[in-house]
């Protein structure tokens, strides 16, 4: 059968002539031009030993797929090592992805009826209902709507913001991650967008995070009040995990972008001067 080297290739050495007979170059006899220079430099000055010394390499002695081995051009037996022992970073992600996917799966009891705890699922659904964008800028903007101080108006306007820009920013990571929902996990969801079939971040989780932090600061509660309101933040993300909506990693990065999302709230805040100003167009 005819080689494509073999076009190029008029000498027993290998060496390329244009235009010049044509001839079959041995696969166990590899070209001059694709020898790496430095393997012929470190190994001696005859390029035959050096030939001979890179047949030995580990990646021939390994049979991985080059009859040629090293001095076919496939670079020198190091430069395989590196490339083929994966970086400590990839082990580590990997490890941390399938501890991730086994405990999700090992916690995802209420996924559906029949499962463990299938009878907590509608106690799960109704903490996943408090959690959702809904009931949540309905109730702010009912709150806004209603508020007869300025302060009031400040606050629940603010919160409105946070909402709509957590609905934003958590899209748009969506789109970007692409992160399957867990196979587990039932599509049973009212009122979703198109990129809640992916699931990183949790919106939930991000949503609980921000407006916990945002209650905290902006409303005046007893001790109680605000243990419960911590409390609500975490049965929030647990619920997602013990529904098959989310991997556990989905649900600690929601939380976490939930947090510094409330920064981003407190940096962009309206004041009443803006808001009056607002008004005024509106009006
Ligand atoms: C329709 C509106 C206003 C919000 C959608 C809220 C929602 C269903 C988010 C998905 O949350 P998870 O990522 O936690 O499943």
């Amino acid at each position: 059968m005819h080689s494509p080297k073999a076009k190029n290739t008029g000498r027993r050495d290998g060496s390329p002539v244009l235009g010049g007979s044509f001839e079959f170059v041995p696969l166990t006899k590899p070209v001059n031009r694709s020898s790496p220079r430095h393997l012929l430099q470190r190994q001696g000055s005859d390029p035959t030993t050096a030939r001979l010394r890179a047949s030995e390499s580990p990646l021939r002695r390994r049979g991985s797929g080059s009859s040629t081995g090293s001095a076919s051009g496939q670079g020198p037996p190091e430069e395989d090592g590196i490339r083929l022992n994966p970086s400590l970073i990839g082990i580590s992600l990997s490890s941390l992805l399938a501890i991730d996917l086994w405990l999700s799966k090992r916690l995802s009891v209420c996924a559906c009826e029949d499962s463990s705890w299938g009878s907590v699922r509608p106690l799960m659904k109704l903490i996943e209902v408090s959690g959702h964008g809904i009931p949540w800028l309905a109730g702010a903007a009912y709150s806004l709507y209603k508020s007869d101080t300025a302060a009031g108006q400040e606050v629940m306007l603010n919160l409105l913001v946070g909402l709509l820009l957590d609905l934003i920013l958590v899209g748009i990571v969506k789109a970007v991650v692409r992160r399957r929902r867990p196979a587990h996990n039932q599509m049973d969801m009212f009122a979703t967008f198109s990129v809640d079939r992916y699931s990183f971040p949790s919106g939930h989780a991000t949503r609980a995070a921000m407006c916990g932090r945002f209650l905290l600061a902006h409303l005046v509660l007893a001790a109680p009040l605000r243990v419960l309101v911590l409390l609500w933040v975490g049965l929030v993300g647990l619920s997602r995990v013990l529904l098959g909506r989310h991997n556990v990693t989905d649900v600690l990065f929601g939380f976490w972008m939930g947090y510094c999302q409330y920064n981003l709230v407190e940096i962009l805040w309206f004041s009443p001067q803006t808001l009056q100003g607002l008004l005024g167009h509106l009006a």
